[in-house]
């Protein structure tokens, strides 16, 4: 399967293609500075996740500010500049790259959390399920079965408190994305075209467990979105 879900998976992959492209080596040099099986401080760790477009910027900007938290993004700061790179790559070495993002974050996560609540732009989740949808083909139906291990949060990787998917329909994302007028990524250009993909990216959300998802309706006013995401993280979240 393309998606590498250990630390050691990802990094024997990064090192088969190091020689070609020096990024893949600068990615090494970086997993190679984290220590393996980061631990959580004690503020809580709470990550957003949805398409494109369905206010996860916003929202995680306006908790950040709410909480006088830390806000963090997958992939991280310090490797984003490499991502155009690892996008024009084949599947397998591109799902590498946004792997290693997660294990970088992790260890970012694993300080930041001593200090202050977390808020996360994109985890683990939305790495699993742009790969798990980009893989298969057609309907939901045909997604990998709800007990598979694709679904699985991998073992080695820090644990969020709490992930919240953030979902609007389809009319209202295409509205927001207009709106926005930014520059798409070439996958997020496939989506457009793509509403098959769509549904499967947001079923393979659904389905991931250990931590799962809780859905929340991100349609409402942002002043609404934010009061319901916040009552949700202080009914989950003791700080
Ligand atoms: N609750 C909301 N109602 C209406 N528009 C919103 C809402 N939340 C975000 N937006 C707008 O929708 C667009 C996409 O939101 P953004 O936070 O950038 O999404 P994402 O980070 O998930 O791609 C932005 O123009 C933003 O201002
Ligand atoms: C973080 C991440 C994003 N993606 C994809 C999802 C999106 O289509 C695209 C852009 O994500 P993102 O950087 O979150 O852009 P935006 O802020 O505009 O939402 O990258 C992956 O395929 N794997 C990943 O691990």
């Amino acid at each position: 399967r393309a998606l590498p879900t250990s630390a050691g998976a990802l990094r024997q992959r990064l090192r088969q293609c190091a020689e070609r492209i020096p990024e893949a080596e600068a990615v090494l040099d970086l997993l190679e500075k984290c220590p393996e099986h980061q631990k959580k401080g004690s503020f809580p760790v709470i990550v957003f996740e949805g398409l494109d477009a369905t206010g996860k910027t916003t929202v995680t900007q306006a908790v950040k500010d709410n909480l006088n938290g830390i806000l963090l993004r997958s992939p991280p700061a310090c490797i984003s500049q490499w991502r155009t790179v690892f996008d024009d790559e084949r599947t397998p070495i591109k799902r590498a790259f946004y792997a290693a993002g997660n294990y970088i974050l992790a260890s970012e996560i694993a300080k930041a959390s001593t200090q202050a609540p977390v808020i996360i732009d994109r985890y683990w989740h939305s790495t699993a399920a742009y790969a798990i949808a980009t893989e298969t083909s057609g309907e939901v139906q045909d997604l990998p079965p709800a007990q598979d291990e694709v679904y699985q949060w991998p073992e080695d990787l820090l644990k969020p408190d709490l992930v919240l998917l953030l979902t609007v329909d389809p009319e209202e994302r295409v509205r927001r994305l207009q709106h926005r007028g930014l520059e798409k990524t070439k996958e997020e250009a496939e989506l457009e075209a793509n509403s098959l993909f769509r549904q499967r990216v947001e079923e393979s959300y659904r389905r991931m467990v250990n931590p799962a998802c809780q859905e929340v309706d991100a349609s409402p006013s942002k002043e609404e979105v934010l009061k319901t995401v916040l009552q949700l993280i202080k009914k989950h979240c003791a700080f």
